[in-house]
């Protein structure tokens, strides 16, 4: 039996968020796409067996509440995917006028108590349960969950108590192995379809739109 983790959702502002696709989206679906992936990232971390928690960090909490509201509620025609909303998940506000990503999660971890954090990017199209669940299991202390290059990362897997600092950013999956090895934690490095596919240019979104999250959009 896998050991539960926390998970833990960084969600940018309604608005300033995806600006990769701006050359391709206007203001308001990028918003909309936003709202759909982060709602399904959310609904396979809530139908996950292995996380016991779901905590979203936001510098927009209006926004957030937004988006929590509408997990697990049915869209027209397709089957809802958490029939009964088993967890709501807790909003966190991060520090305002905060540095981003890093500093949010950093904020985040201070918030949640022992045991394992999986910190999980809200725009992961393909995310399924057992992705969650095939992280939360891997044997090592820290787990990189890398994107479609191989040079970022979509999901980090740490003790909470560890003192290991996030590197979110550019080049982070080595930045995370180095962080990792230089505490002594022994690190695995994951990529499956459904962790790796992150939706970040306009490219991606062509790929990716027929996917559950974007279809429609
Ligand atoms: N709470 C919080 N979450 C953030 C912040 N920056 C990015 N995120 C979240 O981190 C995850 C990865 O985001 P990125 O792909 O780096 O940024 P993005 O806003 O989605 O897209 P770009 O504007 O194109 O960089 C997503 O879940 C974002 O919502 C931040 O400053 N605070
Ligand atoms: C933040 C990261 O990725 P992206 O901005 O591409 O989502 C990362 O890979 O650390």
């Amino acid at each position: 039996m896998t050991e539960p983790v926390t998970a833990v959702v960084p969600l940018r502002d309604g608005s300033s968020g995806k600006s990769r696709l701006a050359a391709g989206l206007d203001a308001g679906a990028r918003r909309r796409l936003v709202v759909a992936l982060a709602r399904h990232v959310l609904e396979a971390l809530a139908a996950s067996r292995s996380v016991a928690r779901v905590v979203v960090v936001t510098a927009d909490m209006p926004f957030a509440r937004e988006v929590a509201a509408r997990v697990g509620s049915p869209r027209p025609g397709r089957p809802s995917a958490v029939p009964t909303w088993p967890r709501p998940a807790d909003l966190i506000a991060e520090p305002p006028g905060g540095p981003g990503l890093n500093a949010a999660l950093e904020h985040a971890r201070s918030h949640v108590g022992d045991g394992r954090l999986l910190m999980v990017h809200a725009d992961l199209p393909l995310l399924t349960t057992d992705d969650v669940d095939a992280v939360a299991a891997e044997p090592a202390d820290i787990v990189v969950a890398t994107d479609r290059h191989g040079t970022g990362t979509n999901l980090l897997r740490v003790p909470a108590g560890a003192p290991f600092a996030f590197r979110f950013g550019p080049g982070s999956r080595t930045a995370h192995e180095t962080e990792a090895a230089a505490h002594g934690l022994t690190c695995a490095v994951v990529q499956r379809p459904g962790t790796a596919a992150d939706l970040d240019t306009l490219d991606d979104l062509a790929e990716l739109a027929p996917a559950s999250a974007t279809r429609g959009l």
